[in-house]
């Protein structure tokens, strides 16, 4: 295993991404250290998941760097970027399970997409994974034949088969309902500190996000605008980070889309016209 002591697993440096003439991401910088679980929050829109491929070499940068394990992703060639992406897992907000295969196969297919290891190494390694999220007896069902939670639970075992270094959560929590949703949070916990991993976990879920994060970033319009541990989030006097992450209605991001006259202005001179 490599040996992460005094380095960043994943380190972004004064990233720019353009698509076109407009501007997606500008000037970020994150650091994701050795074990922890660091937070992505933002709002829709504001560039979550062009981040997180660009973490994951999906996409190159217009300036600025992507390092994992120290090594810039820029010019890396494709067999160097697919030996790092193995050591990469990855869950997506809608799990993303194969259809036509069993929960089991569906487990085993990093396994046998990346390794030449005998079926009962295999086997092993697949209901290891299931009985960490509680889902060995599962092993035979469709993903027709699951509920969104169990299909979470599901692709999360098949995101840390591999046992990667970095694991990837775009918006792991969306459309559970709230016991599933506290099972997925307990495990995303578990499953880190089990692996040793890091993991960068990109959501707009504040509350279970902070709820589990070591260090978390606030994006908006594509920019980094407030960081630090949760605690230090919640005491922050930023107007936009506190609209954020209580959730108002109106604040610095407005309620209204900007009109010409106001709402009264217009009855006015309604009322005039009759
Ligand atoms: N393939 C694409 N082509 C053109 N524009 C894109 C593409 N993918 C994303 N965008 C734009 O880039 C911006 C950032 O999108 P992104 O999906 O990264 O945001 P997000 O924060 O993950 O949003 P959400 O929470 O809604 O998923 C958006 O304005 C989006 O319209």
């Amino acid at each position: 295993m490599t040996d992460f002591a005094g380095k960043h697993v994943l380190e972004v440096r004064d990233l720019h991404f353009e698509r076109g003439k407009r501007s997606i991401l500008s000037g970020m910088n994150i650091r994701v250290p050795p074990g922890q679980i660091i937070a992505i929050l933002g709002g829709s829109g504001t560039g979550k998941t062009t981040l997180l491929q660009l973490m994951g070499g999906q996409l190159q940068p217009s300036r600025g760097e992507v390092l994992v394990d120290g090594t810039s992703l820029r010019g890396m060639s494709t067999s160097s970027l697919y030996g790092i992406r193995k050591r990469m897992g990855m869950l997506f907000q809608h799990s993303a399970l194969l259809t036509d295969l069993s929960v089991y196969e569906n487990v085993a297919f990093p396994l046998r997409r990346h390794t030449r290891l005998p079926a009962s190494f295999i086997r092993s390694l697949v209901m290891l994974k299931l009985e960490a999220v509680g889902l060995r007896g599962a092993r035979d069902l469709m993903p027709a034949e699951l509920s969104g939670g169990m299909a979470r639970r599901v692709a999360l075992a098949r995101a840390v088969v591999m046992d990667p270094m970095l694991i990837f959560y775009d918006e792991p929590f969306t459309g559970l309902d709230p016991i599933s949703l506290g099972v997925v949070v307990t495990l995303i916990k578990q499953l880190n500190e089990a692996l040793g991993a890091s993991s960068v976990l990109v959501s707009h879920d504040v509350a279970e996000t902070l709820g589990i994060a070591d260090y978390a970033y606030v994006l908006a319009g594509g920019r980094v605008i407030g960081e630090g541990t949760p605690a230090q989030l919640q005491q922050s006097d930023s107007p936009l980070i506190r609209q954020f992450l209580r959730g108002d209605p109106d604040g610095p991001v407005p309620f209204h889309y900007p009109a010409s006259r106001s709402y009264e202005q217009e009855l006015l001179e309604g009322v005039r016209a009759r």
